[in-house]
């Protein structure tokens, strides 16, 4: 759009992105679209508080969310004396996106907006990746151009998708609360706007929409709600369920935080906060291990009955702060690990410490319930002792030997790009979500349901490589019925950023499997195109059973039905690297389970 003479909102002779044709002149002198007219509304109420001068980016795709939301910015920032630019996120996931995000750039620059910027930020073909990347590429770079305001083009429908997305697995009153309309530097003006709204807006202004094919992929988990589950609920239950969901997950915001307020509170009043201190190391995140990086965990205790007082909502959130003071990842701390904490308040029985993420370890004495900070050496390890197994482990397995063995058996291969794998992260690691720990113990507990499901006959394990190589060496360990191996290398092909579920063997089994009790050992399963074509094909050699174990699942990515006996972790569909799970064949070697940081993945992108 172009500012007219008279600082009028009528679009102008745009290039679109490209291959699309230019926007023209419309309603000029008329009053605006009443879509147009809403999301300006929403939009302008969004920068409210800012100064003359400051600047406010737009995250735009080209799609019509975020296209509207420049278009809107273009008219509503001249008149409130703001700087507007734009920033076009390319991931490179197709032949034609860096073309496509010039083109975008270009409808920006024609919008009148500047400073105008095309950021690459490749990752891997995943929603979860692409958003870290992307939110990695807009911050920095808003950073770098000193904006004050990044606005981005989620609407209403999005947020219905995410709690959606969010309940069916199993979220807290935070999480349910969805996207927030304010998050640091990002903004989102339209959560109260409907797709509709912004697909009538650029319409009306004539704007040159690009419809994401991602955004209808049955391949991603989201694209699978928007356009089976959600109609389907609309269908059964009646309209209004986007609405519903977007309305209670504003409530439920609201509660959230008036309980993180009270929970504050507690925490300030009830923890009794010991910093870290001594020599050699100390926990890597949070409040209390930014104190003393280089000193030995610190230590947060409570009195029981303060905590037996506390209402439950409250409880678990000061001990959940607690667990984050000390190191523990936010996403890999799970509700299971903090009830096991609560319990140690309301159900004591004499339990053993609770081991937490992050090699936090919590545990009761007598009338106290202290949680200790990691003693694991921050990366990189100073020194020789930093190659030993990952000491928070170490000094768990002292107190609890029944923990599998299989923590301190792990190989030290590391290769000189993924560091030790004994280390509790990397520098290429985002955030670990599994630890090591999480890892071993749960190995442990799968074994002992195979070793009792199986006690009696022999198990034939397949390991799929090479992602399985980790779980197979492991678990094969922590069995203790009779068992032999066969490996298989197996590689999908077809397009090249998805899998077509069409498998090709690399290297198929040295031996018949007909009459054998067999157990599929996976690292991983995702879209479950693999396992699914995998199990058809050994089922047609006639075991006398066929069960699957995987390590992890991502149940929001699964598009086929597989049936998995053993699970060990379901995680968010974000990629992951780690344990055997690789990035451009790197990062296998890791002992634990994280994301790459938006550099690592732009630097290990396959050429
Ligand atoms: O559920 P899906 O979407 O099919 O993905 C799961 C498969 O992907 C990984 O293997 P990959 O092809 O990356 O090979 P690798 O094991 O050699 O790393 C993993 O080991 C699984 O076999
Ligand atoms: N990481 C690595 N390899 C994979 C993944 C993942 O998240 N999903 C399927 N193969």
């Amino acid at each position: 759009m172009t500012r007219s003479a008279t600082g009028g909102d009528q679009p102008g002779a745009a290039a679109g992105p490209a291959g699309t044709s230019p926007a023209q002149p419309a309603r000029a002198g008329r009053a605006p679209d009443p879509a147009v007219a809403a999301v300006r509304l929403a939009v302008r109420n969004a920068v409210a508080d800012l100064d003359p001068g400051e600047l406010v980016l737009v995250a735009c795709s080209g799609g019509p969310d975020s296209l509207s939301v420049a278009a809107a910015l273009a008219f509503v920032a001249p008149r409130r004396a703001l700087r507007a630019g734009l920033l076009v996120v390319d991931h490179g996931w197709d032949p034609g996106s860096a073309e496509r995000a010039r083109g975008v750039a270009e409808l920006g620059r024609v919008l009148g907006l500047r400073p105008v910027e095309v950021l690459t930020a490749h990752a891997p073909r995943s929603e979860g990746a692409a958003r870290d990347a992307r939110r990695g590429a807009l911050l920095a770079a808003a950073d770098r151009l000193g904006a004050r305001v990044v606005l981005i083009g989620h609407t209403l429908d999005d947020q219905a998708e995410t709690v959606l997305l969010r309940l069916a697995r199993g979220s807290g009153a935070r999480s349910l609360g969805g996207m927030r309309p304010r998050d640091g530097l990002l903004r989102r003006p339209l959560l109260r706007l409907r797709r509709a709204q912004t697909r009538a807006a650029c319409l009306a202004e004539r704007l040159p929409v690009w419809d994401d094919p991602t955004n209808s992929d049955p391949v991603f988990a989201r694209a699978r709600v928007r356009h089976r589950v959600l109609p389907l609920l609309e269908a059964e239950l009646g309209p209004g369920i986007a609405e519903s969901l977007a309305r209670g997950a504003e409530l439920l915001r609201a509660d959230a935080d008036a309980l993180d307020t009270a929970a504050t509170d507690a925490y300030a009043v009830t923890a009794a906060v010991t910093a870290p201190g001594g020599p050699g190391s100390g926990p890597r995140t949070g409040p209390i291990a930014a104190a003393a990086a280089d000193s030995t965990g610190g230590e947060v205790g409570f009195g029981v009955a303060t905590l037996a007082a506390l209402p439950a909502a409250i409880r678990g959130r000061v001990l959940r702060r607690a667990a984050l003071d000390l190191g523990a990842s936010a996403s890999a701390l799970r509700a299971e690990h903090v009830w096991a904490v609560e319990e140690l308040v309301t159900r004591w029985r004499g339990q053993k410490p609770v081991p937490l993420p992050g090699g936090v370890l919590a545990r009761r004495w007598a009338d106290r319930i202290t949680l200790t900070g990691p003693v694991a050496p921050p990366w990189p390890p100073a020194g020789p002792a930093g190659r030993g197994p990952d000491s928070a482990a170490a000094a768990y397995l002292e107190e609890d030997d029944q923990v599998s063995q299989s923590t301190t058996a792990t190989p030290d291969a590391g290769s000189p790009q993924d560091g030790p794998p004994v280390a509790a992260t990397h520098p290429d690691i985002d955030e670990v979500l599994v630890t090591a720990d999480e890892i071993a113990a749960k190995i442990a507990e799968l074994a002992a349901r195979v070793d009792a499901d199986y006690a009696g006959r022999e198990i034939l394990l397949v390991g799929v490589l090479k992602g399985a190589v980790m779980v197979m060496a492991d678990l094969s360990r922590a069995l203790t019925v009779p068992l032999t191996m066969e490996f298989m290398a197996v590689s999908s092909y077809g397009s090249s950023t998805s899998s077509s579920g069409v498998v090709r063997i690399l290297k198929d089994l040295d031996r018949s499997i007909e009459g054998r009790d067999v157990l599929v050992v996976e690292d991983i399963i995702d879209s479950g195109l693999t396992l699914s074509w995998l199990l058809k094909n050994l089922r047609s050699r006639g075991p006398a059973s066929l069960e699957v174990l995987a390590l992890f699942r991502k149940p929001e990515a699964i598009t086929v039905d597989v049936d998995v006996r053993y699970v060990g972790f379901d995680i968010p569909s974000a990629f992951v690297v780690g344990y055997g799970l690789d990035y451009s064949e790197y990062y296998r070697t890791l002992s634990f389970v994280g994301t790459l940081t938006p550099a690592a993945i732009e630097r290990r992108a396959p050429a």
